[in-house]
């Protein structure tokens, strides 16, 4: 699908830092998200994620996290409510995750770590036909974020793990049907934050509503092991580098509000 390509690793930073500031970059992600500072705005509206399973096409290894890829050419899984005014199509989801349970998340909720988190990416569908146009304008995509903290074996998270190993080095696809992205969301929707910013990946562009659940969901910690037995280097490289704390470090708000659905 087009909300996926590969891009060269620059040498310079490893992919998730990207370039430290993006010039003129005021709507910068991810953030610290201060949970006294955030504004409750009972404008907000509850999330109405309809995904379906059968547009779960395929997953694979791009080389710097693992993508679980949707036919984004219809509007079959859609996002919509929140604090969304048009409505958004599911072209992928991934992770970020550290090499120890202690961080790897890219938010953080009061500076508090978590071990991983997810990203559901969509675009908006009302507003423009390809997710590459999408990705360059102010109101392109919303992405929900969603930690993940060690607990209790995650029973719908377990069929993508089931399929890790098949992608171990970077450009590895398989194909990955009939999953229920919606299994991966909080029982809790209700409750979240949302800020303007951007990709936290090049070209970091500043196009992004985050919507970023105050319920995380929990894993088990051989389950995150698994994560971590994923490869940034490809088959034939010689050197392999074992894919972890693929994540980007916190920016600055630059004056921005955190909102929030929840008093
Ligand atoms: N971590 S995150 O949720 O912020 C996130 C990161 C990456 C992506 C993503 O699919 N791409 C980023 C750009 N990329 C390549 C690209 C495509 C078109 C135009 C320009 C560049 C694809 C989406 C969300
Ligand atoms: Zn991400």
């Amino acid at each position: 699908t087009a909300c996926s390509s590969r891009y060269v690793l620059s040498q310079m930073h490893p992919m998730w830092q990207g370039p430290l500031a993006v010039p003129g970059g005021d709507r910068q992600s991810p953030i610290d998200i201060v949970v006294r500072k955030s504004v409750f705005d009972s404008q907000l509206k509850h999330l109405i994620a309809d995904y379906d399973p059968t547009t779960c096409q395929q997953i694979w290894n791009n080389g710097y996290s693992f993508l679980v890829e949707y036919d984004d050419t219809t509007d079959k899984s859609t996002l919509k409510g929140g604090p969304l005014q048009d409505k958004f199509r599911l072209c992928q989801f991934h992770f970020h995750w550290g090499e120890s349970n202690a961080w790897g998340s890219e938010h953080t909720v009061d500076r508090r770590l978590f071990p991983a988190e997810l990203h559901l990416v969509h675009w908006n569908s009302d507003k423009y036909s390809l997710f590459e146009e999408a990705v360059m304008e102010d109101n392109g995509l919303a992405v929900i974020g969603v930690f993940l903290k060690v607990g209790k074996r995650h029973d719908g998270l377990q069929k993508l793990v089931d399929a890790l190993p098949a992608i171990r080095h970077k450009g590895s696809v398989v194909e990955f049907t009939k999953f229920d992205a919606g299994c991966l969301l909080p029982n809790n929707t209700e409750d979240y934050w949302t800020y303007h910013g951007s990709l936290t990946t090049p070209p970091l562009t500043e196009s992004v509503t985050w919507i970023v659940m105050k319920q995380a969901i929990e894993v088990s910690h051989d389950q995150l092991a698994v994560f971590r037995s994923l490869l940034f280097t490809s088959a034939e490289e010689e050197v392999q580098k074992s894919m972890v704390n693929n994540f980007r470090v916190q920016q600055p708000l630059r004056g921005r509000t955190v909102r929030s659905s929840f008093s």
